[in-house]
């Protein structure tokens, strides 16, 4: 057969392939013929698991309307491109340069030519639907490998939906977090996708025997949302397999969140199975109440909402905006997940019979929020006494790359003069200080007892000039910083030597408290501090700014505190970085204590210094938080985030500041400067 015979036949394959599970021909050729090009004619890659890169990357094409927007928003904005910064590490499309360090020429020449500008590497077709998914909400939830049918009986007033799911299989659920082709089995499978497809809506299977059972142990339901309409429940007729028990349904939630993180890789800290199932019960009463759009004929069972659905079951919902935003009281029952109870169902125990009630894991262990990551337990202390805990995220004690971001830690790239591998022991003990000390001006900044020298905080503290770029126009100049250098794996020190200080992790005791004011939670010593002392690092996701940029708009964290910083303390070096290579931290769903860290303008009392550890360029380095002045044992620790609240061009909106430090910089009358170089909103 000839080449072009077997290219039209694989390309008939995939467009029929996807045809059969709702995706149109005419939607599909385009976005075929365009990965086909990506992945250079790779069929395999194309055909591997089901055509799952096409399927994600149908679904991630942009929104005509959306883009429209985009591109209005990018003429009103020329200079969108906020977060340019200088950079000289290597990326896939650098071209190697004088300054460059012999290795780094040789890994770029050798380095596989990926991702060429404009084009999207295939993690990039398949991740970003994670992404762009975590939010999104016009995306159906699709049946996989179960059998589904909706009960039929008349409508009241009431509209509560019950929804049996019938069969030994337990369901599995595909989460709107990702699109993935789904496991056709037959045609009749295929068929259901589609009209779900179709009509937003997974229960379409009408082949179904409906089964109504009054036994607890084959039927859980879960209980409608705020507005106590409706309810979504699982029936399983275990009639011919006796060995078949209705398994509880905090191991169905614990296990299908396991298997949600296991598929997609990446969840926000705060998904909830029982969340979804909650979602979609009040996507089903929203469709439902909504005069227009398809009626599902003879299939739909409306029966009254039973008795607790009509009480007010959870005393307050906070909303995620309120100060102190949503919370997770350890211990309580809840029965809607994702929400908070706030003191619960205050005795309402639900009591009926094939009613599960819920209990919700706590979020945070208030005894150590670390959940044993660092080496000293940091409490949560709510003093305001409301009960509440800090929303949700993942605790983790060193940063974590989240997609796109290059940052390589390979040893081959660490020159002899970025490390020491000729010493031994403790660098700050030997006589001359080391190669690591080059950075810091042939001395260490660190003293022998672990705190910043007098001399080097106080440069820190005074700043460098000002970096003028030509890229502002006209540039008011951006704030440059003092770099540490820290000795690592590839220096023939010791792990206990006095110049690895930051990589050693939390040593003082602190604590996360929630503050009386309006700042919501905050951080606080919980011993006296010298000066000079280190505090943590600024931990979260490493995010290119594109992706930071994408994560605002998709407004995943709209309406609560974000915790974004940039790693741009490095404008006075050469080339001029790119949103899509300059990197930022996020420690919205992934982060350490840092992120409690409020602002204080001027006089804050933490300073956050550059550190270098693992990589000799400075394109990513670590943020780590150093005291300004002795801390007193429960003084909150603040960071000025130099926001210039005056910028009103600024893309992002900045909080009203609430710091209380007479030099406040928020205040209409008070003429500030218009630097920003680090953006924490
Ligand atoms: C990195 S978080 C700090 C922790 C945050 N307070 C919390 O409850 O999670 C930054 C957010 O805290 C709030 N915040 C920090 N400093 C503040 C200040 N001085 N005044 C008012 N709000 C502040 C803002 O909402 C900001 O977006």
């Amino acid at each position: 057969m000839s080449s072009s015979n077997v290219f039209d036949e694989k390309f008939e394959a995939a467009v029929t392939k996807l045809d059969a599970i709702g995706i149109a021909r005419k939607t599909v050729s385009p976005v075929l013929t365009k990965l086909l090009e990506l992945y250079d004619y790779n069929w395999e890659y194309i055909e591997a698991d089901d055509f799952r890169v096409l399927t994600d990357a149908i679904f991630d094409e942009p929104d005509p309307k959306e883009e429209q927007k985009k591109q209005a928003n990018k003429r009103k904005n020329p200079d969108s491109d906020h977060y340019n910064k200088k950079l000289r590490a290597k990326h896939h499309s650098q071209k190697p340069t004088s300054k460059m360090h012999a290795n780094e020429k040789r890994e770029l020449a050798e380095a596989p030519p990926q991702q060429e500008a404009g084009k999207l590497c295939p993690q990039t077709v398949c991740g970003t639907v994670n992404t762009l998914q975590l939010s999104s909400s016009r995306l159906p939830i699709k049946e996989r490998n179960m059998e589904t049918s909706v009960l039929e009986d008349t409508p009241t007033d009431e509209d509560s939906l019950a929804l049996s799911v019938q069969g030994q299989d337990l369901p599995t659920f595909e989460t709107p977090l990702a699109i993935m082709s789904p496991p056709v089995q037959d045609s009749r499978h295929q068929r259901a996708y589609k009209d779900a497809h179709e009509r937003n809506i997974s229960y379409t299977s009408r082949s179904q025997v409906i089964t109504s059972s009054t036994d607890s142990s084959t039927n859980f339901e879960v209980a409608l949302s705020n507005s106590g309409t409706g309810k979504l429940s699982f029936t399983c007729n275990s009639a011919d397999h006796p060995d078949f028990h209705m398994p509880d349904m905090e191991s169905v939630c614990k296990e299908m969140e396991a298997r949600c993180l296991r598929t997609y890789k990446i969840l926000e800290p705060n998904f909830s199975f029982i969340k979804l199932l909650q979602d979609t019960c009040q996507c089903i009463v929203d469709l439902g109440h909504a005069s227009s759009g398809p009626r599902e004929s003879g299939m739909v069972q409306i029966v009254p909402a039973m008795d607790f659905l009509s009480k007010p079951s959870v005393s307050r919902v906070l909303q995620p905006n309120e100060a102190g935003s949503s919370c997770m009281p350890p211990n309580d029952h809840i029965i809607h997940g994702g929400v908070c109870s706030s003191g619960s169902f205050a005795g309402e125990q639900i009591s009926s019979s094939n009613m599960l009630v819920i209990a919700n894991r706590p979020a945070h262990d208030v005894n150590d929020i670390t959940k044993g990551e660092e080496h000293v337990s940091i409490p949560i202390i709510n003093t305001v006494g409301n009960g509440i805990l800090p929303p949700p995220f993942h605790y983790i004690p060193c940063n974590i790359i989240y997609q796109n971001a290059y940052v390589n830690l390979s040893l081959a790239r660490i020159g002899d003069e970025s490390c020491c591998s000729g010493c031994f022991g403790d660098c700050l003990a030997e006589q001359l200080p080391c190669a690591c000390a080059t950075v810091t001006g042939g001395e260490f900044a660190y003293t022998r007892d672990g705190l910043l020298k007098e001399g080097f905080l106080d440069s820190c503290v005074a700043g460098l000039p000002k970096f003028h770029c030509k890229i502002c126009n006209p540039c008011e100049g951006h704030p440059t910083k003092k770099f540490i250098k820290e000795c690592w794996s590839k220096c023939g020190c010791a792990r206990n030597c006095g110049n690895r200080v930051v990589q050693r992790g939390i040593t003082r005791q602190l604590q996360v408290f929630l503050t009386p004011g309006k700042k919501g939670w905050g951080l606080q010593a919980a011993e006296e501090i010298p000066r000079g002392a280190f505090i943590c690092e600024y931990v979260g996701e490493i995010l290119t700014n594109t992706e930071l940029d994408e994560r605002n708009t998709q407004g995943t964290s709209k309406g609560r505190h974000t915790y974004p910083t940039l790693l741009n303390a490095d404008w006075d070096t050469e080339d001029v970085l790119g949103d899509d290579h300059a990197l930022c931290l996020d420690a919205t769903f992934y982060g350490n204590v840092a992120r409690f860290i409020n602002h204080r303008c001027s006089d804050a009392n933490l300073i956050d210094i550059p550190v270098q550890i693992e990589t000799p360029d400075r394109h990513y380095y670590h943020v780590a938080f150093f005291t300004k002045r002795k801390i007193e044992p429960f003084e909150e620790l603040t960071w000025d985030y130099n926001i210039d609240f005056n910028d009103v061009n600024h893309p992002i909106k900045a909080f009203k500041c609430c710091c209380g430090s007479k030099h406040c910089r928020d205040k209409k009358s008070n003429p500030r400067s218009r630097s920003r170089a680090l953006v924490l909103l």
